[in-house]
């Protein structure tokens, strides 16, 4: 934890960087290592660092109390000041390193140890602090976001920030669920990334913590865009579907071990109408009074617990081939459907009208492997269901969220969106936390269609793990 105030701590980096420089250390490593030695680039990379710096804190670090300028000599000392060290740690260990540069590295690393010795040196909680101040600032104040970014903090000039700095901010706003801002930072950091393949990784992140937080405020819709967006960059810029769809995977899969919902892709707002017209025009004339399972009997029978008309999607129907792609693009999951050994079911659509509801259920079906349903042949070998989608396929004006009352999740139906959560912990037993229903619709007329993906297929997908708490 940092013990002295930031004015302190610019004349302890000025003075370091004073001692590096007059030593003439920096000329000779300049001169000396270049990329002959090892890692030429890191070596210049460090050089203009430690002068960009040098030449940054004489010109303004000397400003007391600037709160942007505290935030970036703790964000340097915490990242770039570490991996500098971390490189000249390795400079040491090779074979062929010259004098100088060994002369610059220990002289270097010896102030930086005394300086991390004597507990000055700033940790997490530092870097937190001075970002939750910068958060405040522009709240309180509320001061254009890309202002302060720039430089111009109410008129008097600061240091801009970088951009993996305005990532770090937006990151501890989401910590700390100010979600409203962290949207905001991660926002703005959208708006200022390039397009250079080192952006790409900060671009992603950026898109995928803002739309976990929007789908969390309540915005699937919001959320979806900003998935959306990231794909149509990403495809925009030439990077091939695979990396897209692997990143997607590794985020939802991360996310799966706390069962929360997941933002789904949306398709683009011009094909929403079109597709969700023609699901319900294939189906609208087959609707029957939808069944429950039942636990006692073999069968399914009506039941008050679900008020509602369904119907299933044909395997053939092109927009059952569709969302079924959609949905292995974005789970990862296999999502076939196959008379025997099925990795999914076809597409349930369901129909609530007024005051139409399903009560609070879970999806896995485990009762009926104990109740051997296994012969009915959609169930024989695809395993229980473990993971649920629901399309939404209309608005609905009052009423009909979908709710989670465990976990005190509601997701409000909006056309196009789509909710996904697995029901089955790692070791494969039914997550009983996923407890869902569909609230009774108010206004308006609710149309779903959910997807349920059988176990089948899965196992490299979704590998198993022993631990059953994930
Ligand atoms: O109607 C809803 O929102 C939930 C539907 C559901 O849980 C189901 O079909 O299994
Ligand atoms: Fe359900």
């Amino acid at each position: 934890m940092i013990q002295c105030s930031s004015l302190q701590l610019s004349e302890i980096i000025i003075n370091m960087i004073d001692q590096v420089m007059k030593s003439g250390a920096a000329n000779s490593v300049q001169n000396g290592i270049e990329s002959r030695d090892i890692g030429g680039q890191n070596m210049n990379d460090i050089i203009r660092f430690v002068v960009e710096t040098e030449h940054k804190l004489s010109q303004e670090g000397r400003q007391v109390g600037n709160p942007v300028n505290s935030y970036q000599l703790v964000h340097r000392f915490l990242y770039e000041w570490r991996q500098i060290k971390d490189i000249l740690k390795m400079i040491l260990r090779t074979e062929h390193v010259t004098p100088e540069s060994e002369t610059f590295a220990n002289k270097f690393l010896h102030t930086a140890k005394f300086i991390q010795d004597s507990e000055m040196w700033p940790d997490t909680d530092d870097l937190q602090g001075a970002s939750l101040g910068l958060l405040r600032i522009v709240e309180i104040y509320q001061v254009p976001l890309y202002q302060l970014a720039r430089g111009n903090l109410l008129g008097k000039r600061t240091m801009a920030l970088e951009t993996t700095q305005c990532l770090s901010i937006a990151d501890v706003a989401q910590d700390m669920e100010m979600d409203w801002e962290a949207v905001k930072w991660y926002n703005y950091t959208i708006s200022i990334l390039g397009t250079d393949t080192a952006s790409q990784h900060l671009l992603t992140k950026a898109h995928m913590s803002m739309a976990a937080i929007l789908y969390k405020l309540g915005r699937p819709d919001l959320s979806a865009d900003s998935i959306q967006q990231l794909i149509v960059k990403k495809n925009g810029s030439g990077i091939h579907d695979n990396q897209l769809q692997t990143e997607l995977r590794n985020y939802l899969q991360k996310s799966s071990n706390k069962p929360v919902l997941h933002p789904l892709i949306r398709p683009p707002p011009k094909w929403i109408d079109s597709e969700m017209s023609s699901i319900k025009n294939t189906t609208v004339r087959k609707l029957t009074r939808s069944d429950v399972g039942s636990k006692d009997s073999k069968g399914t029978t009506k039941s008050n617990a679900r008020i509602s008309q369904s119907t299933w999607l044909p395997a053939e129907d092109k927009m059952s081939e569709v969302l079924c792609r959609r949905i292995k693009l974005i789970t990862g999951l296999q999502t076939d459907f196959k008379l025997k050994d099925t990795n999914s079911e076809l597409f349930q659509v369901i129909n609530y009208g007024i005051g139409g509801l399903h009560l609070p259920h879970h999806d896995y079906v485990s009762y009926y492997r104990k109740a051997k349903f296994e012969d009915v042949p959609l169930f024989q070998n695809s395993g229980d269901r473990i993971a649920t989608v629901i399309l939404y396929l209309s608005d609905v004006l009052m009423g009909g969220a979908t709710v989670f009352p465990k976990l005190n999740i509601h997701v409000p139906i909006v056309k196009g969106a789509a909710a996904v959560w697995y029901n089955l912990h790692r070791n494969g037993t039914p997550d009983t936390r996923l407890l869902h229903g569909g609230c009774p619709v108010i206004f308006g007329d609710k149309w779903i269609s959910t997807k349920w993906i059988r176990e089948a297929g899965q196992t490299f997908r979704r590998p198993c793990l022993l631990d059953p708490h994930l």
